[in-house]
């Protein structure tokens, strides 16, 4: 589905109805600065070895529309652009150039939970609970909506009493723990999972997957990154592969995993 109904030329009221996320034209391009290579460098004793600052295109045209409510997965190689298209969704990047739009259930804003990269969001010397209201506010929770869900997010961390610890002396599992009970008791419209699932331990995975389960019965768009293709299958009602960037296939799970794997062997093949 690389339309987009704005591209069918319908308003954005009747786009946010069905849609929660838009994107159309989607470019990412960084600027990479290349250092002079050593053998210039000594070359350049006798003249200029400035640095140079090159484009980098991440992600390009990238166009596609997910339904309130749908649970898509992004696969591909390493590099292929998984991360920087979450990142721009997450309005952690910004884009060079096309469109996103994000929309909840009833076509207005969005409200939206990243858990993009491990502790993102978070202040390490605050504690666990300090940083529970810090992060909730960041994400959209008000006052209220935190006294009320504070004791529910401290449960599903399982945490204990390190919760009342800085955040900077923490393992990878318990900011994991953290960062995901956060965002999933924020009632985002879009949640926005970047592999960070991969570091819980199985008991964790396996409770944010059931987690993860009740959102999409609760009609939640779901939008994951994972390298894990068992995790994929379980989970996702439609896998986008980037590759290059680009996409390179979008469609039904089954169908594009059966490509994707096809692809993997290949590649470990030749
Ligand atoms: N801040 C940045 N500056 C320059 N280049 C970047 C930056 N972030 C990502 N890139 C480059 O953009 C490309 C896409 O990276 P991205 O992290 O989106 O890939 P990915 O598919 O998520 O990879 P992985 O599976 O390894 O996480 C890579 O070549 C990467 O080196």
């Amino acid at each position: 589905m690389t339309e987009t109904i704005a591209m069918r030329g319908l308003d954005e009221t009747e786009e946010g109805k069905q849609y929660a996320v838009v994107v159309s034209h989607l470019t990412k391009e960084f600027r990479v600065r290349y250092r002079t290579s050593v053998k210039r460098r000594l070359i350049g004793l006798f003249g200029g070895s400035e640095p140079t600052l090159k484009r980098f295109t991440a992600l390009s045209d990238v166009s596609f529309c997910v339904p309130h409510g749908q649970t898509v997965a992004i696969i591909g190689r390493n590099g292929s652009g998984k991360s920087t298209l979450m990142g721009l969704l997450a309005r952690v990047y910004k884009k060079t150039s096309g469109e996103i739009r994000l929309y909840g259930v009833d076509g207005g804003s969005a409200r939206i939970a990243p858990l993009l990269e491990l502790g993102a969001g978070f202040h390490m010397d605050l504690t666990g609970e300090e940083n529970i209201e810090f992060y909730g506010a960041i994400l959209g929770m008000s006052a209220r909506e935190m006294r009320q869900k504070f004791d529910r997010i401290v449960e599903f961390a399982e945490l204990g009493d390190k919760v009342r610890t800085a955040v900077r002396n923490w393992n990878d599992g318990a900011r994991l723990r953290l960062g995901f009970a956060i965002a999933i008791h924020t009632d985002p419209d879009i949640l926005l999972i970047d592999e960070v699932l991969a570091v819980g331990d199985e008991a964790f995975q396996a409770k944010c997957y059931r987690k993860v389960e009740e959102l999409q019965r609760q009609g939640k768009t779901i939008l994951f990154v994972s390298h894990d293709l068992a995790k994929v299958e379980r989970v996702a009602q439609r896998v986008i592969w980037l590759m290059d960037g680009q996409i390179h296939m979008d469609g039904e799970v089954k169908t594009v995993l059966e490509a994707y794997r096809l692809y993997s062997a290949e590649q470990a093949g030749s």
